[in-house]
């Protein structure tokens, strides 16, 4: 059986496992990183709250990229999280946009962004 609708939406493990590699160089590679969709509200206000919070941060709309369904599954098969926003900061699995905003109201998430050098440096 081929054709692409017998491989769309699958499970494809040489997909996944490739997908798995490059999500995480980019987790590797950036200090905060938000698996994303662009018309995901959570995503939103995830991205919103490290804008205000004046993060620098690396989004990758699952929506956009060909790969992105791979993407979502490797990230459930490391993570446990299937659903976006999916945050990393300094290389760490945080969660979604509760666990985010939960870490925040306990005013543990600026101290986080801190230390991963997501926030620029006190003004001199
Ligand atoms: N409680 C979650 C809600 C996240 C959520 O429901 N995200 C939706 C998109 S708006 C999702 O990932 N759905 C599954 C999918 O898009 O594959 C959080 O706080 O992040």
């Amino acid at each position: 059986m081929g054709g692409y609708l017998s491989s769309w939406n699958k499970s494809d493990p040489a997909a996944t496992g490739m997908a798995l590699e490059k999500a995480k160089e980019i987790v590797s590679n950036d200090p905060v990183v938000v698996f994303s969709k662009s018309y995901c509200p959570y995503c939103t206000r995830v991205k919103k709250l490290l804008r205000q919070l004046g993060a620098s941060y690396k989004v990758v709309e699952l929506d956009a990229e060909s790969d992105g369904s791979h993407i979502q599954s490797a990230l459930a098969e490391w993570t446990g999280q299937r659903t976006v926003p999916n945050v990393f900061i300094g290389g760490n699995h945080i969660g979604g946009c509760d666990t985010v905003t939960e870490i925040h109201r306990g005013g543990k998430l600026v101290p986080l962004l801190s230390q991963a050098g997501a926030l620029a440096g006190p003004a001199a």
